[in-house]
This record gives structure tokens, C-alpha cells and sequence, in this order.
């Protein structure tokens, strides 16, 4: 145990008194009432900074001026722009119009799903119902209203803000709006990083009124706004230049109520989707599956099949519904952290732990940590910096916690029910999400039941000083989880899961997971992650086998060069071993395409060491044995080298003739 971790534990939290947020807020994403404490103990009501040397601005800002954005499509377009100094606090602040140009050149800045869109050049537009949120949160994002069009906004510097947002273009002969503040929805929808947020103060005002739609029409439209008949209404008299709010609005679960028919959406999609093969039938089911609750809508698509998604409920994060103290990680960093921060260093000696982000926020390659089972130098067990850290929210050493921030759908695959693939291309280190869940406590091999295919195991390692328990924490994504619970196998994956401490030091349910890229993915492709070989095993046993159909998912059977029986405790080691020895010309690698073809081994084992054949799982203490395409098995069987010999040979026997 460190000093530091004694010290804690025996010193007042800096924060008072630790309340844990409860389940409920949580899962709701819904904030705790401004008079009580916020997860860490910290008083609702006081004022958090985003920028603790930053000066406060005095008043609101004007709106910006002139706000201009180069590259905008005739339909839809996305705005980018930056308004400098927004202040820490206070009322809800109307931007006023930006004004847009529009032009057609704009491929490169959209969602894949966008593109292709047609229209006129060099007209101009407005956009008038831009909203920010009262005040920052507390890890300095600020939400605005997603009122048709969508928009999105997040704090990038301590004083700077940068908005997004999905406009339509304004007709020439548009009726003038009527005088008066736009309208914009009254309920406030959450974001899922909101976990930090205090609430803001209670919108009173009645629904104000829209500027795209006037006259008696509009006061109707007014009226039942909250309908999503009344959207749809409303998106007509735009003459359906605003195609995103033709989907009807949703409050219930997405399987359901957000289902828009096939007729209806057939238009739409022809306009919004241009740029998809036409051949195939694309069918959006929802929306936002998120509700609102992540920072950008989460689609959900299916032109595979007629089925639905499954029901279970969104939420963000960890839930857990046990009522105990949380102990976030404190460290003494006053801005921005650095390597030398205590949360980035074994603060509780449960791992070794570098820096594990960069400047922006990017998974570190780590030279010397932990390594994970299928990507080297990736650190298996990170730390945040805490809501009780010092630092900002600008500090880098914080990712995971701040959620979301890029677009993911939801597809049907072909072979392998639901995935996950990324709207926008995707660098290698990213933050894609957390793994969303219950945390359960149960005997560590009840899991793998048919109920259970959505239960991730939280195991951080081994603790100093804390005897070894039967029983472990999951999180369990069955009922109540988010995107993650989507994300398919892959036997190479371009996802990794990584430990992720912020909120809480226990090292088994304070445990986050996190999930990051490992490398670049491209748009449309699909996020996947290795679930490991005792999930296959287990699946194998019911008759369910890896579709990933990976040309590189070749296993390879024997553990080393040197043939030692025993080196797999895969109960299949066996069989293998004597089929694959008497099949010619198949070398020593079987592809995983049938029954069985995975084989692994105890980590424990002291054939860990041999070459990089055999790294740990991040899920078990098991390791898949070496991928045949990056090791030396090809290279130790005998069949090959025999071939090169022959080869040889043969060469020169021919080099031989040619001389003579
Ligand atoms: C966590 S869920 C992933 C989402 C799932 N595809 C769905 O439709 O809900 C895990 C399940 O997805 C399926 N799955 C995931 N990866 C697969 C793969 N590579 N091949 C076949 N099935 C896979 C298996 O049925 C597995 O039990």
C-alpha cells in the first residue's frame, strides 16, 4: 500500500464528505438536485471553473461575427466554427444567426453518410436556432440543444468552444420569420457526459416558436411540438430540406417507438444517403438509440433482415447499484497534468502505469508497461485524472470519462447479428467508448451462460495485499448498456478493452473498460475486439463458431519450435496436434474456421517467454497461441523449410545446366 493511498484513507476527502451519485442518475444520465453533492462530495451549487486561471468574462458573448463557414452543401450542411470567449457560467446564451454560404464542394468534411448531397452553389443561408447550455460542465463540455438541426458542441480550449452543427439551407423566397426567439425544445436532453454535470437552471419559458415555420401552421406546430407527428409536419413545410427532423421525435425504447416505416423513410434516404449503393435497401431503424444521451446520435440500421434490436435499456456507464465510498485518485497538478502526475503513476501499485495519453487525448503507445494480448505496448490498466484532481478539465490526462466523440452506427452484419462501425475514420488510440453495464458480483465461471454474452469480466491484476477472491466483478450489458454491447469479435481486432480508473480506486468494480482503437479505421468499417479463446470455447461447445472470416485468423497449434506436448491446456491440443502432423502441406497452422481451432495456454506457464508467440488476455490469465501470420511457427515447419531446400536445389541444378 502506498503512502499515499494510507494517507487517503485516513485523511477527510479535500471534497468533504463522499456521496456516490445514485444508480439511477446514473443510468437516466438525469443530474442530482443542485442543493446536494455531486459523486465526489462536492457541493452542486458551487461554481466550477473550466479554467482555473482564467480570468472570469464579464458578460455573455455576442454572437459571433461574422460567423462564416466555407463548405456547405445545399441540404445539409456542417458548420464549424469557433466563439471565443465563453464565459464560466450563467444564462442560457442565444448565439443569434450564423450566417452560412453554401457551396457543393464539400465531400471531405461530412459523415460518409452525407455526402453526395446536391444542390445550388454560392447561396446563402441562416441558421437561427443555435443554443449553448447554461454553463460548462465539469469536464468543461457544453451541451447545446439538439433541436432540429442537430448540434453539438464541445469546450476545446479553456476559453475557446467549437460548434458543430448540421444546418439546412435557407430557400430564397422563405417567408421572413416572425419576430420574437426562435423556438427550441423545452425538455433538455442529457448527455451521456453528463456525469460531472450540474444541473442548469430551470428553462420556465414556455416553447418558443420556430423560425423556419410561420403563421397559423406554426402555432399548431407549437402547440404539440414534443409529438413527433409535429416534426414531421414541420419538416414538410421546410420542404424537406431538413431531413434529420422528418424522423419522428422518441422518449421510449428504441425498438419500438423509434422504428420509422420503410415507406416513409424510402424518400428520405434517397436524399440523405445518396452515396449508398442502391442495389441494397437501406433501412434506417432509429435515430439516436442513445435518446439523446451521447454526445452524437447513435443510428441504427438493418438492411439485412427484418429483425429489430433487441430491448435493453441506454445508459452511459458504469451502474452500480451498491451504496459505498468512492475514493477517486487525487493528484497535486494545478493545470495541465504531465507524466509526473501522481493519477498517470501506480498511484495504488495495481499496475504499471506511463502516461497513457497524448496532448490530444490519444492512447500512448507504452514502451515499457503492460502488454495486451494482441497489441504490444498498449498499457492494460489506466488512470484518469478525478473530479477531485485540481487540474481542469482541459487536462489530457483525461479521455474516457468525457465520453463519445465520434459517430457510430449500429448495423445489421451478414454473419454475426449486430455490429458497430465508425461514421468517420477513426486514428489509431482513439477513445471509442466505455463498455456501459451493471456491475455484478458472481462465481467467476457462472458467467459464460446464454443470458451472459454481454458480461465483461473486470479483472485490473493482481493487488498488493488483497487476498485472491472466488467471486469477481462483471459488468453486464444484458439489460442496460450502451454501444458497446454491440461490438463483434474480431480475430484481429482493430479495438482493444483497457482498464480505466477516474471515479474510484477499488481496483475490481471501481474498474471502467474502456475501448480504444488500435489502429486507423476507416469509415463504415467495422469496430470489433478480441472476446478471447475461453469465450469461443465456450461458444463451441453450443456449436457457435468465429464468422470474422479474418484470412490472418490462422491459430497456430503448437506453442513453440521446440513441439512441447502440454504447452495448450485447450482440450482440443491434443487432436489437433495429431491431425495437423498428418496433414500435408497444411504445415503446422490451422485456420479457425471450424470447431476447435483455437488453442491456448496458461499465461502462468513458463512458455510465456518464448518469442512474442504468447501474450496475456486482457480478459483472463489465458493467451491465444501465436497468429501463424506474425510468428515462427511457419517458420519452424518442417514441410516449408524442406520446400526451400528443394527450391534451392532445384535453382541450382538449373544454374548447373545452364553453365554446361
Ligand atoms: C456482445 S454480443 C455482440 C452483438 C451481437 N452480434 C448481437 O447481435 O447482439 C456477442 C455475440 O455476438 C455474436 N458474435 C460476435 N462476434 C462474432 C463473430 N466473430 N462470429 C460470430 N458471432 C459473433 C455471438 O453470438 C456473440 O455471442
Amino acid at each position: 500500500m502506498t503512502d499515499f493511498w494510507k494517507d487517503f484513507q485516513e485523511t477527510e476527502s479535500p471534497m468533504g464528505s463522499l456521496v456516490s451519485k445514485s444508480p439511477k442518475e446514473q443510468a437516466t444520465g438525469k443530474t442530482v438536485d443542485a442543493a446536494k453533492f455531486d459523486a465526489y462530495g462536492q457541493p452542486l451549487t458551487s461554481v466550477w471553473i473550466p479554467c482555473s486561471a482564467q480570468p472570469e468574462q464579464p458578460s455573455p458573448p455576442s454572437p459571433p461575427s461574422p460567423t462564416q463557414v466555407g463548405k456547405v452543401p445545399a441540404k445539409e450542411a456542417l458548420v464549424e466554427t469557433v466563439i471565443d470567449h465563453v464565459p464560466p457560467e450563467g444564462p442560457e446564451i442565444d448565439f443569434g444567426s450564423l450566417d452560412v454560404q453554401f457551396d457543393d464542394d464539400v465531400d471531405d468534411q461530412l459523415p460518409l453518410s452525407d455526402r453526395n448531397s446536391t444542390g445550388s452553389q454560392g447561396s446563402s443561408g441562416t441558421v437561427s436556432d443555435l443554443y449553448l447550455s447554461s454553463s460548462p460542465d465539469r469536464t468543461g463540455s457544453h451541451t447545446l440543444q439538439r433541436i432540429p438541426p442537430v448540434v453539438t458542441a464541445s469546450v476545446s480550449q479553456c476559453s475557446t468552444i467549437s460548434l458543430s452543427a448540421y444546418v439546412a439551407k435557407e430557400p430564397a423566397q422563405e417567408e421572413p420569420a416572425e419576430e420574437g426567439p426562435p423556438m427550441r425544445r423545452t425538455s433538455t436532453r442529457r448527455s451521456c457526459r453528463s456525469l460531472y454535470k450540474t444541473e442548469p437552471p430551470a428553462a420556465a419559458s414556455p416553447p418558443k416558436r420556430t423560425t423556419l415555420v410561420s403563421g397559423k401552421r406554426k402555432r399548431a406546430l407549437s402547440e404539440e411540438w414534443t409529438s413527433g407527428r409535429a416534426e414531421v409536419e414541420a419538416a414538410k413545410l421546410k420542404e424537406r430540406r431538413t431531413v434529420r427532423a422528418t424522423l419522428p421525435s422518441h422518449t421510449g425504447p428504441c425498438s419500438s417507438k423509434c422504428v420509422v416505416k420503410k415507406e416513409d423513410t424510402l424518400t428520405q434516404k434517397k436524399e440523405i444517403f445518396a452515396d449508398r449503393p442502391s442495389s441494397k435497401k437501406k433501412f434506417l431503424l432509429c435515430a439516436d438509440i442513445s435518446e439523446g444521451k451521447e454526445l452524437f446520435p447513435v443510428r441504427v440500421w438493418n438492411d439485412v433482415n427484418d429483425q429489430k434490436l433487441p430491448k435493453f435499456k441506454y445508459v452511459c456507464g458504469l451502474i452500480d447499484e451498491a451504496e459505498y465510498q468512492r475514493k477517486p485518485c487525487v493528484c497535486q497538478c494545478r493545470d495541465f497534468c504531465n507524466a509526473r502526475c501522481f493519477c498517470m503513476n501506480e498511484p495504488f501499485e495495481v499496475a504499471k502505469c506511463d502516461v497513457a495519453y497524448d496532448a490530444k487525448t490519444k492512447l500512448l503507445r507504452n514502451p515499457s508497461g503492460w502488454v495486451n494480448s494482441i497489441i504490444p505496448n498498449i498499457p492494460r490498466t489506466i488512470w484518469e485524472c478525478s473530479a477531485a484532481c485540481p487540474c481542469g478539465p482541459q487536462c489530457s490526462n483525461r479521455s474516457a470519462q468525457l465520453g463519445l466523440r465520434y459517430p457510430f452506427d449500429i448495423f445489421m452484419t451478414e454473419t454475426k447479428g449486430w455490429g458497430v462501425r465508425t461514421v468517420r475514420g477513426l486514428p489509431a488510440g482513439a477513445f471509442v467508448a466505455e463498455y456501459a453495464g451493471k456491475v455484478r458480483m458472481d462465481d467467476a465461471m457462472s458467467y459464460w451462460t446464454e443470458a451472459t454474452w454481454y458480461t465483461f469480466s473486470l479483472i485490473s491484476g493482481p493487488i498488493k495485499g488483497q487476498p485472491k477472491s472466488k467471486k469477481e466483478y462483471f459488468l453486464d450489458a444484458s439489460k442496460r448498456g450502451n454501444l458497446t454491447r454491440f461490438i463483434n469479435h474480431g480475430c484481429v481486432p482493430n479495438c482493444v478493452a483497457i482498464n480505466v480508473f477516474w471515479d474510484d480506486t477499488d481496483p475490481k468494480r471501481g474498474m471502467h473498460v474502456g475501448i480504444y482503437t488500435v489502429r486507423k479505421i476507416s469509415a463504415g468499417q467495422e469496430l470489433t475486439l478480441d472476446y478471447s479463446a475461453s469465450f469461443w470455447r465456450a461458444k463451441a461447445e453450443a456449436g457457435e463458431y468465429c464468422q470474422c472470416g479474418s484470412r490472418l485468423a490462422i491459430r497456430c497449434y503448437e506453442c513453440n519450435s521446440k513441439n512441447q506436448a502440454g504447452c495448450g491446456d485447450g482440450s482440443r491440443l491434443g487432436s489437433l496436434y495429431t491431425d495437423c502432423s498428418t496433414i500435408p502441406g497444411r504445415d503446422r497452422c490451422l485456420r479457425t474456421t471450424g470447431p476447435g481451432d483455437l488453442v491456448t495456454r496458461s499465461c502462468s506457464s513458463s512458455h510465456t517467454g518464448f518469442k512474442d508467440g504468447c501474450q496475456p488476455s486482457p480478459n483472463n490469465a489465458e493467451v491465444t497461441v501465436c497468429l501463424c501470420a506474425a510468428d515462427y511457427c511457419n517458420a519452424a515447419s518442417p514441410t516449408r523449410n524442406s520446400m526451400w531446400i528443394f527450391l534451392l536445389l532445384a535453382f541450382a541444378a538449373y544454374v548447373t545446366g545452364l553453365c554446361r
